[in-house]
Protein backbone atom coordinates (compact mmCIF):
# COMPACT_ATOMS: atom_id res chain seq x y z
CA UNK A 1 0.00 0.00 0.00
CA UNK A 2 1.35 3.56 -1.19
CA UNK A 3 1.97 5.93 1.91
CA UNK A 4 0.62 9.17 2.32
CA UNK A 5 3.38 11.72 2.93
CA UNK A 6 1.22 14.31 2.20
CA UNK A 7 -0.62 13.70 5.59
CA UNK A 8 1.36 14.95 8.43
CA UNK A 9 0.09 12.64 10.66
CA UNK A 10 1.17 9.79 8.22
CA UNK A 11 4.42 11.11 7.74
CA UNK A 12 5.17 11.26 11.76
CA UNK A 13 4.14 7.87 12.12
CA UNK A 14 6.54 6.67 8.72
CA UNK A 15 9.00 8.75 10.62
CA UNK A 16 9.00 7.07 14.30
CA UNK A 17 8.88 4.31 12.92
CA UNK A 18 12.07 4.50 10.40
CA UNK A 19 14.22 5.86 12.90
CA UNK A 20 15.40 3.24 15.01
CA UNK A 21 16.14 1.49 11.65
CA UNK A 22 18.10 4.37 10.67
CA UNK A 23 20.13 4.18 13.30
CA UNK A 24 20.72 0.19 13.45
CA UNK A 25 22.18 0.51 9.82
CA UNK A 26 23.67 3.81 9.87
CA UNK A 27 27.50 2.68 8.90
CA UNK A 28 27.17 -0.56 7.93
CA UNK A 29 26.96 -2.10 4.18
CA UNK A 30 24.12 -2.93 2.33
CA UNK A 31 24.57 -4.77 -0.87
CA UNK A 32 21.38 -4.44 -2.75
CA UNK A 33 21.25 -6.89 -6.07
CA UNK A 34 18.92 -5.29 -8.44
CA UNK A 35 17.69 -7.80 -10.95
CA UNK A 36 17.02 -6.25 -14.73
CA UNK A 37 13.47 -7.40 -14.23
CA UNK A 38 12.75 -5.13 -11.18
CA UNK A 39 14.18 -2.52 -14.05
CA UNK A 40 11.74 -1.91 -16.64
CA UNK A 41 11.35 1.79 -17.45
CA UNK A 42 13.38 4.89 -16.34
CA UNK A 43 10.32 5.75 -13.43
CA UNK A 44 11.58 2.03 -11.75
CA UNK A 45 15.13 3.18 -11.96
CA UNK A 46 14.65 6.32 -10.52
CA UNK A 47 12.61 5.15 -7.69
CA UNK A 48 15.13 2.52 -7.01
CA UNK A 49 17.87 5.52 -7.38
CA UNK A 50 15.94 7.55 -5.14
CA UNK A 51 15.84 4.51 -2.15
CA UNK A 52 19.67 3.96 -2.11
CA UNK A 53 19.98 7.72 -2.37
CA UNK A 54 18.34 7.72 0.95
CA UNK A 55 20.15 5.23 2.26
CA UNK A 56 23.62 6.87 2.11
CA UNK A 57 22.00 10.54 2.90
CA UNK A 58 21.14 8.88 6.45
CA UNK A 59 24.30 7.28 6.92
CA UNK A 60 24.02 3.64 5.22
CA UNK A 61 26.80 2.61 2.75
CA UNK A 62 24.99 0.90 0.12
CA UNK A 63 26.26 -1.32 -2.75
CA UNK A 64 25.04 -1.67 -5.64
CA UNK A 65 25.40 -5.30 -8.02
CA UNK A 66 23.34 -5.05 -11.06
CA UNK A 67 21.98 -7.64 -13.33
CA UNK A 68 20.29 -7.11 -16.86
CA UNK A 69 19.13 -10.73 -18.09
CA UNK A 70 16.60 -9.37 -20.01
CA UNK A 71 18.45 -6.47 -21.63
CA UNK A 72 21.04 -8.50 -22.71
CA UNK A 73 18.52 -10.85 -24.12
CA UNK A 74 16.58 -8.37 -25.85
CA UNK A 75 20.10 -6.71 -27.62
CA UNK A 76 20.66 -10.29 -28.69
CA UNK A 77 17.85 -10.91 -30.32
CA UNK A 78 18.28 -7.65 -32.41
CA UNK A 79 21.62 -9.14 -33.70
CA UNK A 80 19.43 -12.40 -34.27
CA UNK A 81 21.05 -14.59 -31.29
CA UNK A 82 18.69 -16.91 -29.14
CA UNK A 83 19.62 -17.82 -25.70
CA UNK A 84 20.21 -21.04 -24.22
CA UNK A 85 20.11 -21.36 -20.40
CA UNK A 86 21.14 -24.67 -18.92
CA UNK A 87 20.75 -23.87 -14.95
CA UNK A 88 18.95 -20.76 -15.14
CA UNK A 89 22.75 -19.48 -16.81
CA UNK A 90 23.37 -18.01 -20.32
CA UNK A 91 25.16 -20.19 -22.31
CA UNK A 92 27.90 -17.78 -23.38
CA UNK A 93 29.82 -17.78 -26.54
CA UNK A 94 31.98 -14.82 -27.90
CA UNK A 95 29.64 -13.30 -29.44
CA UNK A 96 27.10 -13.52 -26.42
CA UNK A 97 30.12 -11.92 -24.48
CA UNK A 98 30.49 -9.41 -26.02
CA UNK A 99 27.19 -8.38 -26.06
CA UNK A 100 26.93 -9.11 -21.97
CA UNK A 101 30.02 -6.35 -21.72
CA UNK A 102 28.79 -4.13 -23.42
CA UNK A 103 25.05 -4.69 -21.91
CA UNK A 104 26.03 -4.47 -18.25
CA UNK A 105 29.24 -2.80 -18.28
CA UNK A 106 28.06 0.40 -20.53
CA UNK A 107 24.38 0.65 -20.83
CA UNK A 108 22.75 -0.94 -17.97
CA UNK A 109 25.41 0.10 -15.66
CA UNK A 110 25.51 3.75 -16.70
CA UNK A 111 21.75 4.28 -16.81
CA UNK A 112 21.87 3.08 -12.90
CA UNK A 113 24.60 5.24 -11.93
CA UNK A 114 23.30 8.44 -14.17
CA UNK A 115 19.92 7.82 -12.07
CA UNK A 116 21.37 7.29 -8.81
CA UNK A 117 23.44 11.22 -9.59
CA UNK A 118 19.93 12.66 -11.23
CA UNK A 119 19.16 12.33 -7.21
CA UNK A 120 21.57 13.98 -5.99
CA UNK A 121 24.19 11.04 -4.73
CA UNK A 122 27.37 9.84 -6.50
CA UNK A 123 27.98 6.91 -8.16
CA UNK A 124 30.36 5.12 -9.72
CA UNK A 125 30.13 2.58 -11.96
CA UNK A 126 32.47 -0.54 -12.01
CA UNK A 127 32.73 -4.12 -13.37
CA UNK A 128 34.78 -7.01 -11.63
CA UNK A 129 37.84 -6.23 -14.41
CA UNK A 130 38.15 -2.38 -12.49
CA UNK A 131 40.47 -2.64 -9.40
CA UNK A 132 40.75 -6.55 -10.15
CA UNK A 133 37.32 -6.85 -8.02
CA UNK A 134 36.07 -9.96 -9.37
CA UNK A 135 38.48 -12.62 -10.26
CA UNK A 136 36.64 -15.58 -11.47
CA UNK A 137 37.39 -19.58 -13.35
CA UNK A 138 34.85 -20.78 -15.97
CA UNK A 139 31.98 -22.46 -14.51
CA UNK A 140 32.08 -26.25 -15.25
CA UNK A 141 28.38 -28.26 -15.03
CA UNK A 142 28.76 -31.96 -15.87
CA UNK A 143 28.09 -32.68 -19.42
CA UNK A 144 27.87 -29.02 -20.52
CA UNK A 145 30.01 -26.26 -21.97
CA UNK A 146 28.72 -22.91 -20.83
CA UNK A 147 31.53 -21.17 -22.68
CA UNK A 148 32.54 -17.68 -21.11
CA UNK A 149 30.35 -17.97 -17.85
CA UNK A 150 32.09 -17.71 -14.65
CA UNK A 151 31.60 -18.45 -11.04
CA UNK A 152 33.60 -16.05 -8.40
CA UNK A 153 37.08 -17.08 -7.88
CA UNK A 154 38.35 -14.41 -5.33
CA UNK A 155 36.89 -10.79 -4.95
CA UNK A 156 39.32 -7.95 -3.60
CA UNK A 157 37.12 -5.56 -1.91
CA UNK A 158 39.63 -2.55 -1.64
CA UNK A 159 38.54 -0.47 -4.65
CA UNK A 160 34.86 -1.01 -3.07
CA UNK A 161 36.16 0.42 -0.02
CA UNK A 162 37.73 3.39 -0.90
CA UNK A 163 34.57 4.30 -3.15
CA UNK A 164 32.15 3.76 0.38
CA UNK A 165 35.09 5.85 2.54
CA UNK A 166 34.89 8.65 0.12
CA UNK A 167 31.02 8.92 0.18
CA UNK A 168 31.08 7.35 -3.50
CA UNK A 169 28.01 4.53 -4.29
CA UNK A 170 29.61 1.78 -5.73
CA UNK A 171 27.42 0.13 -8.68
CA UNK A 172 28.97 -2.97 -9.81
CA UNK A 173 28.11 -5.18 -13.28
CA UNK A 174 28.60 -9.30 -12.62
CA UNK A 175 31.83 -9.16 -15.23
CA UNK A 176 34.58 -11.34 -14.03
CA UNK A 177 38.27 -11.25 -15.22
CA UNK A 178 39.91 -14.75 -15.63
CA UNK A 179 43.77 -15.49 -15.16
CA UNK A 180 44.28 -14.57 -18.36
CA UNK A 181 42.38 -11.19 -18.44
CA UNK A 182 39.53 -12.65 -20.21
CA UNK A 183 36.03 -11.97 -19.26
CA UNK A 184 33.27 -13.61 -17.91
CA UNK A 185 29.63 -14.16 -17.64
CA UNK A 186 28.45 -14.63 -13.76
CA UNK A 187 25.03 -14.33 -13.19
CA UNK A 188 24.68 -11.16 -11.02
CA UNK A 189 23.10 -13.08 -7.81
CA UNK A 190 26.22 -14.92 -7.22
CA UNK A 191 28.70 -11.46 -7.39
CA UNK A 192 25.73 -9.98 -4.76
CA UNK A 193 26.18 -13.12 -2.71
CA UNK A 194 30.26 -13.50 -2.38
CA UNK A 195 30.51 -9.66 -2.31
CA UNK A 196 28.68 -9.56 1.09
CA UNK A 197 30.16 -12.21 2.61
CA UNK A 198 33.47 -10.65 1.46
CA UNK A 199 32.09 -7.87 2.85
CA UNK A 200 30.54 -9.13 6.03
CA UNK A 201 27.64 -7.00 5.09
CA UNK A 202 24.79 -6.26 7.40
CA UNK A 203 22.39 -6.66 4.92
CA UNK A 204 21.97 -8.30 1.08
CA UNK A 205 18.87 -7.48 -0.19
CA UNK A 206 18.07 -9.09 -3.88
CA UNK A 207 15.44 -7.23 -5.66
CA UNK A 208 13.35 -9.19 -8.55
CA UNK A 209 10.22 -9.62 -10.09
CA UNK A 210 8.07 -11.42 -7.71
CA UNK A 211 6.64 -10.22 -4.05
CA UNK A 212 9.02 -13.14 -2.67
CA UNK A 213 9.32 -16.80 -2.19
CA UNK A 214 5.77 -18.45 -2.05
CA UNK A 215 4.60 -21.36 -0.71
CA UNK A 216 2.63 -23.87 -3.57
CA UNK A 217 -0.67 -21.71 -3.31
CA UNK A 218 0.94 -18.72 -4.19
CA UNK A 219 1.67 -17.36 -0.30
CA UNK A 220 4.49 -15.14 0.05
CA UNK A 221 6.49 -16.92 2.83
CA UNK A 222 7.69 -13.92 4.76
CA UNK A 223 10.66 -15.31 7.22
CA UNK A 224 12.15 -18.69 5.92
CA UNK A 225 14.77 -20.57 8.19
CA UNK A 226 17.75 -22.81 6.30
CA UNK A 227 16.00 -25.89 6.87
CA UNK A 228 12.80 -24.57 5.56
CA UNK A 229 14.54 -23.47 2.84
CA UNK A 230 16.07 -27.19 2.35
CA UNK A 231 12.32 -28.59 2.73
CA UNK A 232 11.41 -26.12 -0.35
CA UNK A 233 13.95 -27.07 -2.68
CA UNK A 234 13.48 -30.96 -1.95
CA UNK A 235 9.89 -30.61 -2.68
CA UNK A 236 9.98 -28.43 -5.98
CA UNK A 237 8.51 -25.79 -4.62
CA UNK A 238 11.47 -23.79 -5.28
CA UNK A 239 12.87 -24.12 -8.54
CA UNK A 240 14.15 -22.71 -11.76
CA UNK A 241 15.93 -18.70 -11.47
CA UNK A 242 14.22 -18.90 -7.22
CA UNK A 243 17.44 -21.40 -6.62
CA UNK A 244 20.53 -19.97 -7.41
CA UNK A 245 19.13 -16.59 -6.04
CA UNK A 246 17.75 -18.60 -2.86
CA UNK A 247 21.08 -20.10 -2.96
CA UNK A 248 23.25 -17.00 -2.78
CA UNK A 249 20.93 -16.05 0.78
CA UNK A 250 21.95 -18.93 2.41
CA UNK A 251 25.57 -19.20 1.52
CA UNK A 252 25.68 -15.33 2.28
CA UNK A 253 24.19 -15.94 5.98
CA UNK A 254 26.12 -18.99 6.84
CA UNK A 255 29.35 -17.08 6.13
CA UNK A 256 27.89 -14.20 8.46
CA UNK A 257 25.93 -11.71 6.53
CA UNK A 258 23.35 -10.90 9.46
CA UNK A 259 20.07 -11.22 6.49
CA UNK A 260 19.22 -11.84 3.47
CA UNK A 261 15.97 -10.51 1.89
CA UNK A 262 13.96 -11.51 -1.49
CA UNK A 263 11.81 -8.37 -2.37
CA UNK A 264 9.62 -7.24 -5.31
CA UNK A 265 12.10 -4.26 -6.94
CA UNK A 266 9.30 -3.35 -8.99
CA UNK A 267 7.15 -1.90 -6.31
CA UNK A 268 7.59 1.82 -5.59
CA UNK A 269 10.18 2.55 -2.92
CA UNK A 270 11.01 -1.02 -2.06
CA UNK A 271 14.01 -1.00 -0.70
CA UNK A 272 12.83 2.30 1.64
CA UNK A 273 9.63 -0.21 3.01
CA UNK A 274 11.98 -3.13 4.14
CA UNK A 275 14.23 -1.24 5.63
CA UNK A 276 12.33 1.28 7.48
CA UNK A 277 9.21 -0.71 8.40
CA UNK A 278 8.15 -2.94 11.25
CA UNK A 279 6.36 -5.80 8.67
CA UNK A 280 9.15 -5.38 5.88
CA UNK A 281 8.35 -6.45 2.66
CA UNK A 282 9.22 -10.16 0.56
CA UNK A 283 10.97 -12.98 2.04
CA UNK A 284 13.41 -12.97 4.86
CA UNK A 285 15.98 -15.63 5.82
CA UNK A 286 18.41 -15.35 8.33
CA UNK A 287 20.96 -17.74 9.59
N1 LIG B 1 8.91 -20.71 -4.73
C1 LIG B 1 9.07 -19.68 -5.57
N2 LIG B 1 8.63 -18.46 -5.24
C2 LIG B 1 8.77 -17.41 -6.08
N3 LIG B 1 9.37 -17.49 -7.30
C3 LIG B 1 9.83 -18.70 -7.70
C4 LIG B 1 9.73 -19.83 -6.84
N4 LIG B 1 10.29 -20.88 -7.49
C5 LIG B 1 10.71 -20.41 -8.66
N5 LIG B 1 10.45 -19.12 -8.83
C6 LIG B 1 10.79 -18.34 -10.03
O1 LIG B 1 11.96 -17.57 -9.80
C7 LIG B 1 11.84 -16.34 -10.53
C8 LIG B 1 12.86 -15.33 -10.00
O2 LIG B 1 14.14 -15.69 -10.50
P1 LIG B 1 14.79 -14.93 -11.77
O3 LIG B 1 13.76 -14.85 -12.87
O4 LIG B 1 16.08 -15.57 -12.07
O5 LIG B 1 14.97 -13.47 -11.16
P2 LIG B 1 16.00 -12.29 -11.54
O6 LIG B 1 16.05 -12.19 -13.03
O7 LIG B 1 15.41 -11.09 -10.86
O8 LIG B 1 17.34 -12.66 -10.94
C9 LIG B 1 10.40 -15.98 -10.34
O9 LIG B 1 9.94 -15.04 -11.28
C10 LIG B 1 9.71 -17.34 -10.43
O10 LIG B 1 9.37 -17.64 -11.77
C1 LIG C 1 25.66 -16.45 -16.56
C2 LIG C 1 24.45 -15.60 -16.66
O1 LIG C 1 23.35 -16.11 -16.90
N1 LIG C 1 24.61 -14.28 -16.48
C3 LIG C 1 23.54 -13.34 -16.54
C4 LIG C 1 24.07 -11.99 -16.07
C5 LIG C 1 22.99 -10.96 -15.86
C6 LIG C 1 22.06 -11.30 -14.72
O2 LIG C 1 22.33 -12.08 -13.82
O3 LIG C 1 20.88 -10.57 -14.79
P1 LIG C 1 19.53 -10.73 -13.93
O4 LIG C 1 19.90 -10.54 -12.51
O5 LIG C 1 18.70 -9.60 -14.47
O6 LIG C 1 18.95 -12.07 -14.22
C7 LIG C 1 22.97 -13.23 -18.00
O7 LIG C 1 23.71 -13.38 -18.96
O8 LIG C 1 21.77 -12.97 -18.10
Amino acid sequence: MPIDLTNAQTTARVLTEALPYIRRFAGKTLVVKYGGNAMKGDDMIASFARDIVLMKKVGMHPIVVHGGGPQIGAHLEKLGKTSRFIDGMRVTDDETMDVVEMMLGGLVNKAIVSAINQQGGQAVGLSGKDGGLIRARKLVIAGDDLGQVGEVDAIDPRVVQHLEDGGFIPVIAPIGVGAHGEAYNINADLVAGKLASVLQAEKLMLLTNIPGVMDKAGNVLTGLTVPQVQALIADGTIYGGMLPKIQCALDAVASGVKSAVIIDGRLDHSVLLELFTNEGIGTLIRG
